[in-house]
């Protein structure tokens, strides 16, 4: 069946504020798994039938008027949904020219492509071995699918990059060309970003790869799926992709008439240097986001503790009165990082570091972003000389919730290895933090990874590079405080990171809800948003 994964429908607030059901994510290995047990049931060539099918309804659906179609088509099995969705254009009589750029050989086909040349063939379909003379109206990418596996290079690098420069509206056949569809790493020297309209239509499964890394980049503003009625339950999934929804639920929080402050949970972000405290170098606005963030989240109460003494301390935040702002000393005093959700980091700068052992200690609910996660490695020689993974792990063992959200700068300094190793595994850099500290992790950026101990890694699929602003990373942070402060204390694991992901499923959201889903129609042309444009 054919749907639409992305961009993600208007959701909405759902009535029972349900979060909906994430979807599996199977990489290369575990796809081909799938294929096997999927053709095992089926007469020869049907996958692949199915799969060039619907490529070609997909390529008439959305450029009805396409006159010359042009198919880019490799030497393996996406080739040969690129043939067989060519001979069924042609077959159908669509526009005035289908053409193959074909650059396999024939001597080396598998099966289901040699029979889907013969197919192409048969359909009149002309078969060229270089770039076309003219520019197409639509082209249909199906150079390489689920077989890349190393660096492109020769012919197939040149057309890649006739690929990617192509100004021409491109679908992209199981995967864009050039990406790795365990880890959206990208196998070519041009840009993943192509230079004209694109969207991509994941045949079989979805894969991991196309969520998170240089996937979203590569794989243009839609993502549509096609199961070709396999069933994707046949094989356990390497990760799923969390869509928003569910939270945070304000139209149902409303209509609970008989709701107080107090019932909706504390927050106390902890952060934000002001200037006057610290040789002029202040971060007291990072702090404010997260705490105003977490204030409209629907958190009943929330104090921001700044690392300073009394008299730096701003008055009160002009934006969000209702913010308590107090030093941090004094929102360390009593039992309130008991009760309320801690948010640490946010502009605390090194301030930070000798809060951290009492918070690790005190705080049974605990989000470290930022200044925080920088300070992790000081705490030993802070305090007592226990290291900050043991006290983690002292923690998880407690059943206390503790969530780590590094970018991938931050996660290569935990990891103790650089961001590109990072970036190129995000779902096992994002998993192998999550373990070694038993926290839970949120591994931010294009296709933020969640990962928990022994669980499957989840990616989230809203998000856009709309957030790749100063101080967005605060807004999460009251997001992720707003969401744990109504948990309940026994929640377990798995209701704990599913209330993680919501989180930043919601934060991710935060641009679609613009009018249009991006730029607000009103703005002077140029403008860009900013971190305070995420809250209403
Ligand atoms: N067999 C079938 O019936 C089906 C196949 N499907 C399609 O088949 C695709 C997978 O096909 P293949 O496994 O043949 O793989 P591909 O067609 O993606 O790759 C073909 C070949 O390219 C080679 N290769 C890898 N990296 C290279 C590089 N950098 N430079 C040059 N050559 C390189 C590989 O060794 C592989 O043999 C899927 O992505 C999907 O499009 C699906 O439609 C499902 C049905
Ligand atoms: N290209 C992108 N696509 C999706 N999300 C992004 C992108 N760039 C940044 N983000 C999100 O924006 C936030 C930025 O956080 P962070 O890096 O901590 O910035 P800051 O410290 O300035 O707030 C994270 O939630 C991250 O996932």
């Amino acid at each position: 069946m054919l749907r639409r994964i992305l961009p993600l429908p208007d959701l909405g607030a759902p009535e029972d504020g349900a979060t909906a059901r994430p979807l599996p994510l199977h990489g290369a290995a575990a796809s081909r798994r799938l294929e096997q047990t999927a053709a095992a049931t089926l007469p020869p060539h049907a996958l692949m039938e199915r799969a060039g099918t619907a490529v070609a309804r997909l390529a008439r659906a959305w450029r009805p008027h396409a006159r010359h179609v042009q198919v880019l088509a490799g030497g393996g099995n996406n080739g040969g949904d690129g043939l067989l969705a060519a001979a069924r254009l042609c077959q159908a009589g669509f526009g005035e020219r289908v053409e193959v750029w074909w650059l396999g050989c024939e001597e080396r086909l598998p099966p289901d492509a040699r029979w889907a040349l013969a197919q192409a063939r048969a359909a009149g379909v002309a078969l060229i071995g270089e770039p076309p003379a003219a520019e197409p109206d639509l082209v249909i990418d199906a150079l390489f699918g689920l077989g890349l596996d190393r660096p492109l290079q020769g012919a197939a690098l040149a057309a890649l990059r006739w690929l990617q420069a192509c100004p021409a509206p491109t679908l992209c056949v199981d995967l864009p060309s050039g990406l790795d569809a365990d880890h959206g790493h990208w196998w070519a020297d041009t840009p993943p970003q192509p230079a004209g309209p694109r969207l991509t239509l994941a045949l079989l499964t979805l894969k991991p790869g196309l969520f998170t890394g240089l996937g979203r980049a590569a794989a243009g503003a839609a993502i549509w799926f096609d199961d070709l009625g396999a069933d994707a339950a046949a094989a356990p999934p390497d990760a799923w992709l969390a869509l928003p929804g569910g939270w945070p639920h304000a139209a149902r929080q409303r209509a609970d008439h008989a709701s107080h402050k107090g019932r909706r949970g504390d927050v106390l972000v902890l952060g934000g240097v002001p200037p006057a405290a610290h040789e002029g170098v202040g971060m007291t606005g990072a702090a404010l986001l997260a705490g105003r963030a977490a204030l409209r989240a629907g958190a009943g109460r929330v104090w921001v503790g700044l690392p300073a003494p009394a008299h730096a301390i701003p008055a009160v935040d002009a934006v969000q009165p209702a913010l308590m702002l107090r030093t941090a000393a004094a929102a360390l005093d009593g039992d309130l990082p008991q009760r309320a959700a801690v948010v640490a980091g946010c502009g605390g700068g090194k301030a930070l570091a000798p809060l951290l052992p009492a918070l690790l200690a005190r705080a049974p609910r605990l989000v470290l972003d930022a200044d925080a996660l920088g300070a992790l490695g000081a705490v030993a020689a802070a305090d007592d000389g226990t290291d900050w993974r043991a006290r983690l792990h002292a923690r998880a063992a407690r059943g206390w919730t503790t969530v780590l959200t590094p970018h991938p700068l931050e996660a290569a300094r935990l990891l103790g290895g650089d961001v590109a190793a990072v970036q190129r595994r995000r779902l096992e850099a994002a998993q192998a933090l999550a373990e070694a500290t038993r926290a839970i992790v949120v591994l931010k950026g294009s296709g933020t990874v969640v990962a928990a101990p022994d669980a499957t890694p989840r990616i989230v699929a809203s998000g856009s590079g709309w957030l790749a602003t100063a101080g967005s990373g605060d807004v999460l942070a009251g997001l992720l405080g707003a969401r744990l402060a109504t948990l309940p204390a026994d929640a377990g694991t798995e209701a704990t990171v599913t209330a993680v992901t919501e989180a930043v499923a919601a934060h991710g959201a935060l641009p679609a809800a613009w009018p249009h889903g991006a730029l607000p129609a009103a703005w002077p042309h140029g403008w860009l948003p900013t971190a305070s444009d995420l809250l209403p």
